[in-house]
């Protein structure tokens, strides 16, 4: 068993978090050899959901699991991290947009991007589940300046990722394992852009595989856009486990790396490819080296007229929320 990491998980009382620290502690994350030290952090009002979180863990008699913390700390949470999922923010609710949640949860972030500075080591990985992920973890890219690199910070398009998978496979009868390449663009909100120009069916052309286009600039589109929303309308909680899910294969292949002539979709600080402004965190089709587990915009994939448009649309919301959020850290009071 290899010397312990130290993963951070969130919200660790909530929804997400009841799906998530199993996944993390039996291995499935990190590999059946990579032993695990799990933090569990949550607000004080929740210490007691969190104990029997922990009991749990501890009944599950997982071999991987170095150790399980309990903590209402931010300074004893974020110590050492060598791993932070920070799903815990408040969900939206039914009629919402998930940037209605910027004004309650920016300052979560800009709180937890100092604590990450002040506490976590220079190479913590990060993840934001917490809605707006995407402007959630620019603001605390932004609050971890200068001690944890920007590009260490990213927001989880996984979900929309993985949707669409599902949406593809379910739309031609294969299987998930058939289908490879889609991406999701920008935001994880309603103008993401699904887009499965570069994406294969059975290693053939999706396009040419699924023969409807009508469908795949109409329904595939609209269907992953709005999936948050209709799980919301139909469970009236947000989405957990396939939340959970997306997370941990977000790290499992920041750890691990991705598979050969595979991309997968992440939302990470822009170094000017496509266009997108510098440092607005963005969806990208990257790549993950196994070795240096650093990622990489692919690049050199071109658009048509109509995925210009979506990708304008996604970029005219992140900047808006961005701005919103800095004023909104402005604020002395947060
Ligand atoms: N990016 C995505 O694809 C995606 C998918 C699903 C949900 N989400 C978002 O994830 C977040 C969590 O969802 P959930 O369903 O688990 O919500 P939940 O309400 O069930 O749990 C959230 C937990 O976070 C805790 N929390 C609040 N403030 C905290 C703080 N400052 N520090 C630590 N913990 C804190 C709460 O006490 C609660 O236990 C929401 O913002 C939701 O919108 C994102
Ligand atoms: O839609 C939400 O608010 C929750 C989450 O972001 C989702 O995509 O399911």
């Amino acid at each position: 068993m290899s010397a312990p990491l130290r993963v951070l998980v969130t919200g660790a009382a909530g929804q997400i978090g009841y799906s998530i620290v199993i996944r993390i502690a039996d291995g499935t994350v990190f590999g059946k050899d990579q032993a695990v030290q799990l933090v569990l952090l949550d607000v004080p009002q929740c210490a007691t959901v969190l104990e029997g979180v922990v009991f749990e863990l501890q009944d599950c008699a997982l071999p991987t699991l170095h150790s399980v913390e309990a903590v209402t700390d931010v300074q004893q949470a974020f110590t050492g991290v060598d791993y932070a999922f920070l799903v815990g923010a408040m969900p939206r609710r039914e009629g919402m947009e998930r940037k209605d949640l910027l004004a309650a949860n920016v300052r979560i972030f800009k709180a937890q991007g100092k604590a990450l500075a002040d506490f976590a080591k220079p190479t913590t990985k990060v993840i934001v589940v917490g809605n707006p992920a995407n402007t959630n973890a620019f603001i605390a890219a932004k609050y971890a300046a200068g001690k944890v690199p920007a590009r260490n910070f990213s927001a989880m398009t996984r979900l929309d990722h993985n949707r669409a998978l599902g949406q593809l496979a379910l739309k031609t009868g294969t299987t998930i394992g058939d289908v490879k390449n889609v991406i999701i663009w920008g935001n994880h909100s309603s103008t993401q852009f699904p887009d499965v120009t570069h994406a294969t069916i059975k290693n053939q052309p999706a396009a040419t595989v699924v023969n409807d286009n009508a469908f795949l600039q109409g329904a595939f589109i609209s269907t992953v856009q709005k999936r948050g929303a209709v799980i919301i309308e139909k469970r009236k909680l947000s989405s957990a486990m396939s939340a959970a899910k997306a997370a941990c294969d977000h790290i499992h292949d920041w750890h691990f790396g991705t598979k050969a002539g595979e991309f997968v979709s992440m939302a990470v600080p822009s170094d000017g490819s496509y266009g997108i402004p510098q440092g607005l965190v963005f969806s990208f089709p990257v790549t993950i080296d196994a070795a240096t587990k650093e990622w990489k915009i692919v690049q050199g994939l071109t658009f048509d007229d109509f995925a210009k448009g979506k990708i304008a649309a996604t970029t005219k919301e992140l900047e808006e929320e961005r701005d919103d959020a800095l004023k909104a850290c402005d604020d002395a009071s947060i």
